[in-house]
């Protein structure tokens, strides 16, 4: 029945080789859709729009392998195993229950078992260092060459700063990726949380279960927990990564703002089924309670050859951001530029926020232009994807990062305090060819020992230290402080 189908080619055309050895037959079956694969060059890539959406998708040579009106039949079309992803609680209440419905050569099960291996620079285990309230500020992270060691995705993942407890569900890590090589036969999931990834340098290609991403700088991309992808990267590549444990990531509320506007739902997009039937020796690593594990498989992962549901990745470019600001006064809130949110159970609290600074225009009257001196109940990571960040022009530099830890003081160094302070207030384009970003998270976030020792500026508090002392009393101002004024009147 199958193989009579013109529909599934791979099963067409190992029937019409009959005569071929089972290897032969694998053989086949890898050379056509790995030459499938390869013709998707990245902007043939096709996705779907929309945030959050129940889609479906199936791979276009075998239609009619989503089973209609029910998830599990007797036998799936193809041959196919039926696997639900829950990214949720069973019985989460409908605006928050995600899952998807995955239908695939082989079901995930199918691995030897996981093996502990070397977590290198990647650890969740931040309780053990000694706290640290400093501003920090660290110089680009450095990427090894390929001629020097090959290094993957997986292996250039170090962790600069986090909180919290993957067993209790409640946290977050902040990680810096550099690598040269992709992946190979090799993929990875987090069963801890979801990873936002904001490339910083050179696009990464990102092959899912639910299909291909490609996401390059000055784009993100969501892979939620328990998703398995593999990155495939065309030279030095350097990037920062987050993981939540808590839940998923959701698009801010935007009250008085309306029905528009931020972060568009339509922009999101989501990739379309695309498998490999591809036997081979495949390593899955799984990061789990914040440790890494290998299990090895006789095949790819990416065997799903359609799926349904509303848990699924998703990728975003930044340019999309429609920004709202004022058009008034005043140096209005970060929050505004916040792109998605993982919200904690206490009301707009974010277990962590994206937000990012994009180019606009920026209008108002009688105001000190730039980020306000700042000290907050929240914790600040910044990073640079491109260009410059308008409080600190110097020093802060794209592929490097700063923290403001809970209370620690920051704000515009020296230079831009005297220059915004005097600086003629007609409208002006800010952040033209520039993209910082921030995770802000409630929680309060430990560094790394990696993180303490590597590239770290150790001359960043200088750059206040020039701030001057501009505090004067006129005396004939009669406005002015009311010391002032009792003096005049005695
Ligand atoms: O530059 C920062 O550290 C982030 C930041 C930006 C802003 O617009 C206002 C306050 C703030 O802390
Ligand atoms: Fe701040």
């Amino acid at each position: 029945m199958y193989g009579k189908s013109r529909s599934c080619s791979n099963r067409y055309i190992i029937n019409s080789i009959k005569r071929l050895t089972k290897f032969d037959l694998a053989r086949e079956a890898y050379r056509r859709s790995r030459s499938f694969n390869m013709s998707l060059q990245k902007d043939k890539l096709q996705y779907m729009s929309g945030f959050g959406n129940e889609f479906t998708s199936e791979d276009p040579r075998c239609p009619g392998a989503l089973p209609q009106g029910q998830n599990n039949p007797q036998k799936c079309k193809y041959g196919l195993y039926a696997e639900q992803l829950s990214g949720s609680a069973f019985t989460a209440p409908r605006e928050s229950n995600v899952r998807s419905w995955l239908y695939r050569i082989r079901p995930s099960v199918k691995h030897n078992p996981f093996k502990p291996i070397d977590n290198g620079l990647f650890t969740n285990d931040w309780d053990k260092v000694k706290p640290n309230p400093n501003q920090m500020r660290w110089k680009p992270f450095d990427i090894t060459k390929a001629s020097q060691k090959k290094v993957d995705f997986v292996q250039g993942m170090a962790t600069i700063c986090g909180a919290g407890d993957t067993k209790g569900r409640h946290g977050l890590g902040i990680y810096i990726y550099t690598c040269n090589t992709s992946m190979d036969n090799k993929c990875f999931y987090s069963s801890d949380g979801d990873l936002l990834i904001v490339p910083q340098q050179g696009g990464i290609l990102i092959t899912t279960e639910f299909g291909k991403m490609q996401v390059d700088p000055n784009e993100i991309c969501v892979i939620q927990q328990g998703i398995r992808f593999s990155v495939a990267v065309s030279g030095e590549t350097r990037g920062y990564m987050m993981e939540v444990f808590d839940g998923h990531f959701t698009l801010p509320n935007l009250g008085p703002i309306g029905a528009n506007g931020l972060a568009n739902p339509r922009d999101f997009l989501t990739p379309t089924a695309c498998y490999e039937d591809k036997d081979c020796n495949y390593t899955v690593i799984s990061k789990f309670q914040g440790h890494l594990f290998s299990a090895k498989q006789d095949h790819s992962p990416f065997d799903v050859v359609a799926w349904h549901g509303n848990y699924a990745p998703y990728k975003y470019n930044l340019d999309n951001f429609c920004t709202m600001n004022t058009v008034s006064f005043d140096h209005v809130d970060p929050s505004v530029f916040t792109v998605l949110t993982c919200q904690s159970l206490k009301p707009g609290t974010a277990i962590a926020d994206f937000v990012i600074f994009p180019p606009r225009w920026s209008v108002a009257q009688n105001t000190f232009r730039p980020p306000y001196y700042h000290r907050n109940c929240m914790s600040e990571f910044m990073g640079l994807i491109l260009g410059k960040y308008e409080a600190k022009e110097e020093g802060f530099s794209p592929g490097g990062a700063t923290l403001h830890s809970m209370m620690t003081p920051h704000g515009p160094d020296a230079e831009c305090f005297e220059n915004a302070s005097s600086s003629d207030l007609k409208p002006q384009r800010v952040a033209d060819g520039t993209m910082a970003f921030m995770f802000e998270s409630s929680l309060s976030m430990a560094v790394t020992e990696w993180g303490n020792k590597t590239k770290v500026d150790e001359k960043y508090y200088e750059c206040w230290q020039p701030l001057k002392k501009h505090f004067t009393i006129d005396e004939n101002d009669t406005n002015g402080p009311s010391i002032a004024k009792k003096k005049k009147a005695t």
